[in-house]
Order: C-alpha cells, then structure tokens, then sequence
C-alpha cells in the first residue's frame, strides 16, 4: 500500500437507485414502497422545461408526505448551465424535509461544479440550521467530465457517490449511437471472420472506479435505456459489478430486482471469500503468507478480495 491510504466508501448499499421524474407524483409511493435502496426523485432531464417549477413542488412535498422508510434519498438538480439550479438547491433545503439525504449533480464537467454547489448548499444549510448534512452525488456524463474525474472526485467532502451517465456521455463524445448503455452493434472486433463485441463504456467506467476507490467514493453504473432487455441489463450490471461498481440505476421498476441480484454476492461467492479467509488464517498461523485454495494460488491480496466481498455481504445484511 502507499504511504497515502485508500480512504473506505460510505458504508451503506447503493445496489439500485430507482429513477423518476418529479413532473409524476403518482409514482413516488410506489418509487418508496420498491426495493431499491436509493430512490432518485429527477427536476433534470427526465421533467420538461415547462414543468420544472411543478416538479419541484411536487418533490418538496413529497419528501413531508411521503414515506420513505430506509431508502436513501437523493434528488436530481438541473445542470448548472440552466436557470434552475439554484432554485432546486435553495427551494429542496428553505422548504423541503429533513428525509432529503442527497443531492445529485447532473453534467459536471470539473471540480468547481461541485464547490459551487457545495457553497451553496452549505449557506443554505446553515441559514435554516439543517441539522443533516446534505451528501452530494455527481453523474460524469461528458467528455469535460471524464477528462477531470479524478479531481472531481477529489471536490468535496461532501461528495459520496459519482454514477456513469451513459446517454449524455454518449452524446458529448460524439458517440455513433442512440443506445443507453449496452452492447452496441458497431463496436467488434473481426477475427477470422467472426465478429466479437467490444464495451465501449468499458474505459470510462474504468477510470470513473479509480478515480473514486483513490477518493473514497462510491462508483455507480447509470441507466440502461432498453427495460424490455433484462439478459442485456443484466450482463451490463455484471461487467460494472466485475469492474468495482457497486450498483446500477433503474429506469424502470422491472430493473430493481435486477440490479439486486447482481450487486449482492451470492451465497457462493461469500462462502468461498470466508474459506479464503479461513485458509490464509491457518497459513499465516503456520508462518506462511502464501497457500492453496482448490488448486490455486491465495495469499494476503486474495484476503483483500474475499474481504471486498464479505464486507460488501454484511453492508447488505448476508
Ligand atoms: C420509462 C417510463 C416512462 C415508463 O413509464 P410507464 O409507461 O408508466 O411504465 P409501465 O406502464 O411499464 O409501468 C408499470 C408500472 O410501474 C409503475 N412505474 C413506472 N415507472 C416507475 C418508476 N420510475 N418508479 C416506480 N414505479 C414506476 C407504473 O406506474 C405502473 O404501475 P401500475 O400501474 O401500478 O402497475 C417510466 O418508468 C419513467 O419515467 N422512468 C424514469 C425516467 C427517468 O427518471 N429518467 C431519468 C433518468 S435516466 C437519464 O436521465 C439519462 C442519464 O442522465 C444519462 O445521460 O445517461
Ligand atoms: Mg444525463
């Protein structure tokens, strides 16, 4: 390890963060009674310009009305080349309920997006004596975005999670596509005359994990468009789980059971990462950092994976 440690990320489960617009008060109860463990109430993309002042009303509403037992709950501001995004952050903390935990920054492209949201967040809470402390979310979603992640997510003491928006990252880099994440049909490579799809968010997800394990920070995968898809979310949710990420977001009620069942390890999985743990236990007793688990190599980095994994199952309750 360096002699700068790698901070832990918030300890609470991020598997699924459900999405809905705050244009559709008829959805929050059924958002609140789901099994996602983050709800995400949007003012952004999803809420038509017309709509925003409803939206934000609703949502100030609901977070007094509604119950919103455990979940997390995060809403999504206008990005800050709009005219609403101060009036999102300053109408949520002057009127909403103290149920707010999060706010999610759409777009941001480098680190003062956040201070500037950050200072205003911070006036407002002290102005009306919030006595919780707002987290911030940031969706990287652009090519300014991913080209300054690491110092985003180095912006703010605030920040706890960062997510891979795959809609508008496409469109920023200009992408030859109208997919929202997934396999894309002219991404392969040719080999003897076949043809073997490549992950063109592969990469991006990549560094979005460095830049956030560097920092402490949770990496979440966004949405996947195509809901009528669930082998293709889920092959999508397991590439991000492989990769680091912790959870995915769902579009659409039909993917929280989806993303639950990848981001949570299996019984399997724990079992074998606590014999692992067990047999480097008994190697170390016997004055050895190195031993054999089925025929194959573990020594004191596989206690740092099975402990990935076991942490990870107790978080969730497993
Ligand atoms: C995608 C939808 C517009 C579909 O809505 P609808 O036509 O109502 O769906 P269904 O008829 O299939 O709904 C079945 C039942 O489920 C309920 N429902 C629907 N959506 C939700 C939801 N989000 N949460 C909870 N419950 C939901 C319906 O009411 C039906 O219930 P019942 O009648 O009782 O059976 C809609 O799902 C939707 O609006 N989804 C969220 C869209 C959104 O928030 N988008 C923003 C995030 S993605 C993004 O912004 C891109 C990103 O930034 C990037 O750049 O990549
Ligand atoms: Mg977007």
């Amino acid at each position: 390890m360096s002699f700068r440690l790698q901070p832990p990320a918030p300890a609470r489960p991020n598997r699924c963060q459900l999405f809905g617009p705050g244009s559709r008060p008829a959805l929050f109860e059924k958002m609140a009674a789901s099994a996602a463990d983050v709800i995400n109430l949007d003012l952004e993309d999803s809420v038509a310009p017309g709509d925003k002042d409803q939206a934000r009303a609703n949502i100030i509403k609901a977070t007094h009305e509604v119950d919103w037992g455990n979940k997390y709950l995060s809403i999504r501001i206008n990005g800050l080349d709009t005219p609403w995004w101060y009036r999102d952050v300053v109408d949520l903390l002057e009127q909403g309920s103290d149920r707010i935990d999060q706010i999610m920054i759409p777009k941001v492209g480098c680190a003062a997006d956040v201070y500037a949201v950050d200072a205003l967040v911070t006036a407002v809470e002290a102005a009306k004596g919030r006595a919780k402390r707002i987290s911030l979310e940031v969706i990287i979603e652009s090519a300014a975005g991913i080209a300054h992640v690491e110092e985003i997510a180095a912006s703010s003491p605030r920040l706890q999670a960062m997510s891979l928006g795959a809609a508008d990252f496409a469109a920023s880099m200009g992408m030859a596509t109208t997919g929202i994440g997934g396999t894309q049909e002219n991404y392969y490579m040719l080999h003897q005359g076949a043809k073997h799809w490549s992950d063109p968010w592969h990469w991006a997800q990549a560094a979005i994990v460095a830049a956030c394990r560097t920092h402490g920070i949770l990496p979440v995968d966004g949405p996947f468009g195509d809901f009528s898809d669930d082998e293709g979310f889920r092959a999508q949710a397991l590439r991000s789980a492989t990769l680091g990420m912790v959870g995915k977001w769902a579009i659409h009620p039909k993917q929280v059971a989806l993303a639950n069942e990848v981001f949570t390890p299996s019984a399997a999985a724990v079992t074998e990462a606590r014999e692992i743990l067990a047999a480097m236990e008994e190697a170390k007793a016997a004055g050895q950092g190195a031993a054999t688990y089925k025929g194959r190599l573990i020594d004191i980095a596989s206690m740092r994976q099975a402990e990935v994994i076991v942490r990870q199952a107790e978080l969730i309750g497993g």
